[in-house]
C-alpha cells in the first residue's frame, strides 16, 4: 500500500537503527548533557521557570557563536581579509535577528508568573552574562569595570581581560584603511585599546571619502554599511530587552543591583561606531 493510502510513512528498510558502536545523532551532539542542563530552582517547581531558563541558554548559545564569528572577522581583517570577513559578518547579522526576535517568547511570561519565581534567583542578573560583554568588547564597547563581577569565575575573568587588551573589530578596521592608504590619525592607530573607543573627528572625513565615492571604495563602503547593520541589530536587541523588561518587572530595580529600566535605558546611547553614524551628516 502506498502512503497516501495509509497517511503513514513506511520507514525504508535501509534506515539505519542499531547505534551500539556507530555515533548516533544525540551522542554527536551531546544531548543528554545539553537537556540535563536545564534545572529550575523553584519549589514547588513553577510551570514558567523552564521558559525563563531556555530563553537564556538558548540566548548563551547563539552569543558563543557570535563570538566565534566576531572573533574570526577581526582576524580576516587584520590579515587583510576583508571579503571573508564581510562573509563572517552576514552570520552574525543573521544571529543577532534571531536573539531580537526570541524576545517574543519570553514577552509571553506575565508579571504574576514572573513575581512567583523571581525570588528564587537570588542576585543572579544578565548583568554577569561574561559572553554578552565578550561581545560588546569585541565590537569595541570596552569598559574594565565590567570585569569586577567575575573575580569569582576565574575563566570569564581570563577571557575578558584577553578581550580588554585586544583590538575590536572597529580597531582592527581602521587599522585595515590605514595599510589601504585612507587617512587614520596615528592616535587612533596606537591607541590604549583597553580604553573605550573615543569619537575622533578627523575620521569623519575619511569616510567622507568613502562614502563620497563608493564605486571607487567599494568593499570599504560595504564594510563601512555592514557596521552600521550590525549596531543597529544590537541596539534593536537592546530596545527589546527594555521593552521586555518593563512589561514584565516595570521599573522595579534589577537583581544585579541596578536601578533596573533607567540603567538599561542608557546603553542605548551608547554607540561603537561614532564616526560612521557622524559622516551621515555631512553626507549630499
Ligand atoms: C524576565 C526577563 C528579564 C528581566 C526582568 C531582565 C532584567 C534585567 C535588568 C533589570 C538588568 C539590569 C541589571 C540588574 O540590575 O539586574 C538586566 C541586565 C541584563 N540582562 Fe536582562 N532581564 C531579563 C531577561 C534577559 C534575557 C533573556 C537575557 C538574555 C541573555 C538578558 C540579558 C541581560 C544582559 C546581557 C544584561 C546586561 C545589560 C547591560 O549591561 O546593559 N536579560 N536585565
Ligand atoms: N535581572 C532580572 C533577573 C534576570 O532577568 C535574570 C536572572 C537570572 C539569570 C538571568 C537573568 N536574566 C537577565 O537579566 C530581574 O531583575 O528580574
Amino acid at each position: 500500500m502506498s502512503d497516501a493510502t495509509t497517511h503513514e510513512r513506511a520507514i525504508e528498510s535501509e534506515i539505519v537503527t542499531d547505534f551500539k558502536d556507530k555515533m548516533s545523532y544525540g551522542s554527536y551532539l551531546q544531548l543528554d548533557r545539553l537537556l540535563s542542563a536545564q534545572v529550575p530552582i523553584s519549589d514547588p517547581e513553577h510551570h514558567d521557570e523552564l521558559l525563563f531558563i531556555i530563553q537564556h541558554q538558548t540566548s548563551e548559545l547563539w552569543l558563543k557563536l557570535m563570538r566565534h564569528e566576531l572573533l574570526s572577522a577581526r582576524d580576516l581583517i587584520a590579515n587583510d581579509e576583508l571579503q571573508v570577513a564581510l562573509k563572517r559578518i552576514a552570520r552574525v547579522k543573521h544571529i543577532q535577528r534571531q536573539l531580537t526576535e526570541q524576545w517574543s517568547v519570553l514577552a509571553t511570561l506575565t508579571p504574576p508568573e514572573y513575581a512567583q519565581f523571581r525570588g528564587f534567583l537570588g542576585n543572579a542578573s544578565g548583568f554577569q552574562s561574561y559572553q554578552y560583554r565578550a561581545v560588546e568588547f569585541l565590537l569595541g564597547n570596552k569598559n574594565a569595570g565590567m570585569l569586577r563581577v567575575f573575580e569569582s569565575h576565574p575563566e570569564a575573568h581570563e577571557l575578558l581581560e584577553t578581550l580588554l587588551h585586544e583590538p575590536s573589530v572597529y580597531d582592527e578596521f581602521l587599522r585595515y584603511l590605514s595599510r589601504h592608504g585612507f587617512d587614520v590619525p596615528a592616535s587612533v592607530l596606537e591607541r590604549d585599546v583597553t580604553q573605550g573607543y573615543r569619537f575622533t573627528p578627523e575620521l569623519v572625513d575619511t569616510f567622507k571619502v568613502i562614502y563620497g565615492n563608493p564605486e571607487e571604495h567599494w568593499l570599504a563602503y560595504e564594510t563601512c554599511e555592514e557596521f552600521v547593520d550590525l549596531e543597529d541589530n544590537f541596539q534593536l536587541w537592546r530596545f527589546r530587552h527594555v521593552k521586555t523588561v518593563l512589561r514584565i518587572i516595570g521599573t522595579k530595580r534589577g537583581t544585579g543591583g541596578s536601578s533596573g529600566v533607567d540603567f538599561l535605558k542608557r546603553a542605548l546611547d551608547l554607540t561603537f561606531f561614532p564616526e560612521l553614524y557622524a559622516v551621515r551628516t555631512e553626507i549630499g
